[in-house]
């Protein structure tokens, strides 16, 4: 006996499977690292959404929050559009992160209260170097993401990501940034660095944060 699926209940179980297998290694590892397991028409909708979309929306990326606030080209080099939801690929998109959302926090307790992203553009020669994304007890990023849209991707193009298990490992793992790959990490335990790439190097960076508002402070979007 054979169940038939419809297209979306089938969709539906794919992602269930891979947000589990996203949970399990989290918890096992902290990272998790899925080349190629975005959903189909997620990815070639966001890559269309991006090679349509106008150049000038992009702006210099820069590092550290409100007043801490800097861009410094010796530390990265990328530009980056925030994604509204305004474009059916940008709905889409934080819907299915919204899914990711609810079932990590049921899985793992994790109490994640928002999710931020953005598209990313490094080009031949940028790269990102060695950080973290949030620093113990001073940010509310709690898991970063990175989704990678670069189809024909050729080994020796660089732009790798490169996780580090802490301060003083020097190899890290290397993550190339082929179509419809998603990484995740643990924000304040993994320095990472993004090497210089060769080529065009499309990617959305997002985090998920915990809620840090007070009466007094109403946590911003980002
Ligand atoms: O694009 C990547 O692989 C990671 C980017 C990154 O580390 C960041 O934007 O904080
Ligand atoms: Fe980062």
């Amino acid at each position: 006996m054979f169940d038939v699926l419809s297209n979306t209940s089938q969709s539906a179980a794919n992602d269930e499977a891979l947000f589990a297998q996203i949970a399990t290694d989290l918890q096992i590892n902290g990272y998790s690292i899925n080349y190629g397991a975005l959903p189909n028409d997620l990815t070639a909708s966001l890559l269309l959404h991006l090679k349509h979309m106008d150049s000038a929306k992009f702006e210099q990326a820069g590092i550290g929050r409100d007043q801490a606030f800097t861009r410094d080209d010796s530390v990265r080099r990328d530009e980056i559009c925030w994604i509204t939801g305004e474009s059916d690929a940008g709905r889409n998109w934080l819907d299915w992160m919204q899914a990711m959302r609810i079932f990590l926090n049921r899985r793992l307790f994790l109490g994640l209260f928002s999710f931020e992203s953005h598209f990313a553009h490094y080009a031949k020669g940028d790269f990102y170097k060695r950080h973290v994304d949030a620093f113990k007890g001073d940010d509310n990023r709690v898991l970063s993401v990175a989704v990678y849209l670069n189809q024909d991707w050729l080994p020796d193009a660089g732009g790798e990501l490169v996780i580090y298990n802490d301060d003083n490992d020097q190899q890290g793992i290397k993550v190339a940034p082929t179509y419809g790959t998603i990484a995740l990490f643990l924000s304040e335990e993994f320095p990472h660095e993004v090497t210089v790439t060769q080529t065009d190097r499309y990617s959305i960076a997002g985090w998920f944060r915990v809620n840090t508002s007070t009466a007094a402070r109403v946590d911003p979007p980002r």
